[in-house]
């Protein structure tokens, strides 16, 4: 094996980003989320980045893994899982409770690995690809697209935070005109073409109204919409019907595959998922049981690119649609995404991204969406740079928070402005 490719050393820096005060079903976005930046450093001197949850059940599984892997080679990227399993002992031990702040399904103790070995396997393809000057969607197989679309992410908002923390000037929106509000702007800004609302906050009632806003708004524009699995199956169709006519789809509306497939057996509009879907080991009863028509993949929590690709080969197989899931993230996960997205012929919906609610970075230079879309990096590796002095500041936050923000918490951070508050649903 070539010296050159040869694992070095592993850096691993746990940062907290500014958040906006979005809501959703659990409570509200706490001001600061953790993140971890992944820093993969080859013998040759060359460094590869990788993104992905940052809460302390993430960062103590990565310490793991960096100790053993230097000494090994960036390509063996499929050796990541095996290694993974084989530094992490407290797999029994984890809380299979939704997540809190994740809203993405169930809680295992391999998703939680492989949130954390999709870091790994981003920076090593990042390092390979800057070694041999080739982009990563090079190494996935190589582009079919030369650019991927996005879609707006909107959000019924408050205008700051309940207990403080830092402010932007999108203001509150918690009405349907707030929200058509909040799209023009993403509209102006970023030329998104297709908008996606949180739904789950409040009554059925306001968030089809602010869909039906939407449609007036912005005629034959892709709507989507999305409570996190917060009603019943009744609700849901009810829903279904309302909106049928303007839906492109609607996401998650009940909890469980079940329920799922007992709305899409009822109606027409296409049920999509980032919450009934999220392991290999759900897609066959789903699939069997034509519970989503639409599965978003998420390369953090499938387990990396390459997985990604083998989940889109599934989808395609079956006849199930791929469109793309994200949390709050920075501009290397976003380079990850726009990568692997370029790879992926069958992805005919415009991908999530929570990027522009983002004000912080750890790259250089932002990225620019035009038309809603991003262009496919053709420099080496990722085509991002690493902000050492960015890094450095969003890193010195986190060690300076008293732990209030190292676990995402959504609840807690709702019940900070109302102490008996509890999810609903409907
Ligand atoms: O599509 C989804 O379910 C999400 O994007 C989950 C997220 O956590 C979102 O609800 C959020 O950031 O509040
Ligand atoms: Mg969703």
């Amino acid at each position: 094996m070539d010296a050159k490719l040869i694992v070095d050393e592993v850096r691993l820096t746990p940062i907290l980003i500014s958040d906006p005060p979005l809501l959703n079903v659990q409570g509200v976005h706490q001001p600061y989320t953790p993140r971890l930046v992944v820093e993969v450093v080859t013998r040759g001197g060359v460094s590869g980045l990788g993104e992905t949850y940052g809460d302390t059940v993430y960062l103590d599984i990565a310490g793991r893994l960096a100790e053993v892997l230097p000494g090994r080679s960036i390509t063996d990227v499929n050796a990541l899982f095996a290694l993974s399993e084989s530094v992490d002992p407290h797999q029994a031990d984890v809380d299979p409770a939704v997540d809190a702040g994740g809203l993405r399904g169930v809680r295992t103790a391999d998703k939680l690995r492989l949130s954390v070995v999709s870091a790994f396997e981003t920076a090593c393809l990042d390092a390979l690809g800057r070694t041999l000057g080739l982009p990563v969607h090079a190494l996935l197989g190589g582009k079919v697209r030369d650019s991927v679309e996005y879609s707006a992410y909107l959000f019924h908002r408050w205008a700051t935070h309940p207990a403080g923390g830092p402010v932007d000037d999108w203001g509150a929106a918690l009405d349907p005109a707030g929200i058509v509000a909040q799209a023009r702007r993403f509209d102006r800004l970023h030329g998104f073409r297709s908008f996606k609302l949180k739904g789950g906050v409040f009554e059925p009632e306001r968030e089809i109204a602010a869909i039906r806003a939407l449609a007036e708004a912005f005629p034959g524009r892709p709507l989507r919409l999305d409570p996190n699995g917060a009603w019943s199956v009744e609700t849901s169709l009810a829903v279904a019907r309302e909106l049928g006519d303007v839906l492109e789809y609607l996401e998650d509306p009940a909890s469980g595959t079940d329920a799922m497939a007992e709305i899409a057996a009822r109606t027409d509009v296409p049920l999509a998922t980032n919450m009934c879907v999220t392991t290999f080991e759900e897609v066959p009863e789903a699939f069997a049981k034509e519970a989503v028509r639409i599965v978003l993949c998420d390369h953090h929590y499938w387990g990396g690119l390459g997985r990604t690709r083998e989940l889109a080969a599934l989808c395609r197989t079956y006849g199930v649609g791929l469109s793309m899931h994200s949390n709050t993230h920075l501009g290397i996960s976003l380079a990850a995404m726009t990568q692997v997205a370029a790879t992926l012929p069958g992805l005919h919906h415009a991908c999530d991204t929570h990027y522009p609610w983002q004000t912080e970075d750890v790259i250089t230079t932002r990225p620019v969406f035009r038309a809603g879309r991003l262009a496919v990096s053709d420099a080496p590796g990722l085509g991002v740079d690493l902000d050492r002095d960015a890094l450095a500041a969003l890193h010195h936050r986190w060690l300076s928070d008293d732990g209030t923000h190292h676990d995402r918490d959504d609840t807690a951070a709702m019940r900070g402005a109302a102490p008996d508050w509890k999810p609903s649903s409907w």
